[in-house]
């Protein structure tokens, strides 16, 4: 069995430090994590805090020269996937497993589109209640990586991730359904990350005001309708199985659209509900609520860029 002795690691943000502490623990400098200089220079001169723990994680600028690892993983937002490829090109040799913590359901095939590597994986992250301010990130409940291969099969490439996360106390789940797996966790972002978005509610609202979970699970519907067209093949029970996921998430925890909003940053809205009404369209499935939502986003996202400039919305 292929075993994985190096991973090297691009988006030390909220996903990537409360995984990148675990991996770190295991390999300690055979985990590095790649970035440009002045992010280097941050992580170097403070550490990053996780869970109250200061890291001081092997950290390797992108344009180093160096042996590719066993292992990638991005853990970037959706937007800075492009560049982050750029970055990482060097750690990713033609034996290289890579795997892709973003939510969506496009970066796998953003990465296949560069890197043409047989030897990506398919994944998520879920049930991780994971929120960073600065270089400084907590979770109460790490959840755990779904993940396989596109043909579902038990491939070499998804033992030898299976043995990583053993060794290094992540709890996955190796999904039988890649497709349907993929689905799901768009279904709940589209719905939970969007709604809580413009609600400014974190997990504690949904578990507690039936209203708030009510319209949540309405936005799931449309992208149940929309599954059905496209072979994902989502139902009713699929919805229902998120109900103990969200019970089981700090009350205080904020999905990651949340904290982007909060830090005035532009969010994923664009990969949710945008491609839903895209896909919408495509396949002619009303989606008049993810339609607003992406809007009502989109218009935080201005207001949010005009106060970053110091330039008062009125005035545009
Ligand atoms: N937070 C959560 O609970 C969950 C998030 N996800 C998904 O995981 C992905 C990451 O989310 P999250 O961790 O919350 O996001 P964050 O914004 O917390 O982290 C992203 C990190 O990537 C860094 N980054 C961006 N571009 C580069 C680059 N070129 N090189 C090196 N570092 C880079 C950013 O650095 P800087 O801050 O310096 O710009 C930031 O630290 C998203 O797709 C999200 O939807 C999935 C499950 C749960
Ligand atoms: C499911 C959820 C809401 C938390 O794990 C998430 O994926 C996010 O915050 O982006």
């Amino acid at each position: 069995m292929k075993r994985i002795e190096s991973v090297s690691l691009i988006g030390l943000g909220a996903i990537g430090a409360a995984y990148g502490s675990k991996l770190h623990e295991l390999l300690k400098d055979s985990f590095r994590v790649v970035a440009n200089e002045e992010r280097v220079n941050r992580y170097q001169s403070h550490g990053v805090k996780v869970n109250g723990k200061v890291y001081h994680f092997n950290c390797v600028p992108a344009d180093a020269k160096v042996e590719p690892a066993d292992l990638v993983i991005f853990s970037v937002k959706n937007a800075d996937l492009s560049q982050a490829m750029k970055d990482i090109q060097h750690h990713i040799g033609s034996d290289t497993i890579i795997l892709s913590l973003l939510n969506g359901i496009s970066s796998e095939e953003e990465i296949y589109s560069v890197f043409k590597s047989e030897h990506i994986l398919h994944s998520m992250s879920v049930e991780i209640d994971a929120v960073r301010k600065g270089d400084d990130t907590r979770f109460s409940t790490l959840g755990r990586v779904e993940f396989g291969d596109q043909h579902n099969v038990r491939s070499e490439d998804v033992l030898a991730v299976r043995d990583l996360f053993e060794r290094a106390g992540i709890d996955y789940v190796i999904s039988d359904n890649i497709l349907h797996t993929m689905w799901w966790k768009f279904m709940i972002n589209v719905s939970i990350n969007q709604t809580s978005a413009v609600l400014n509610a974190p997990y504690g609202v949904f578990q507690t005001l039936p209203s708030a979970y009510d319209w949540a699970k309405s936005v799931m519907r449309e992208v149940v309708a929309l599954s059905q067209k496209t072979g994902a093949n989502l139902t009713e029970a699929d919805i229902d199985r998120f109900w103990p996921v969200l019970n089981h998430l700090s009350p205080e925890g904020k999905t990651s659209m949340l904290q982007d909003i909060e830090a005035g940053r532009k969010t994923e809205v664009d990969y949710f509900g945008g491609t839903v009404c895209k896909l919408g369209e495509k396949y002619d499935v009303p989606t008049p609520i993810n339609e607003q939502l992406t809007k009502i986003i989109h218009i935080i996202e201005e207001k949010a860029a005009c106060t970053n400039k110091g330039v008062p919305a009125q005035s545009v």
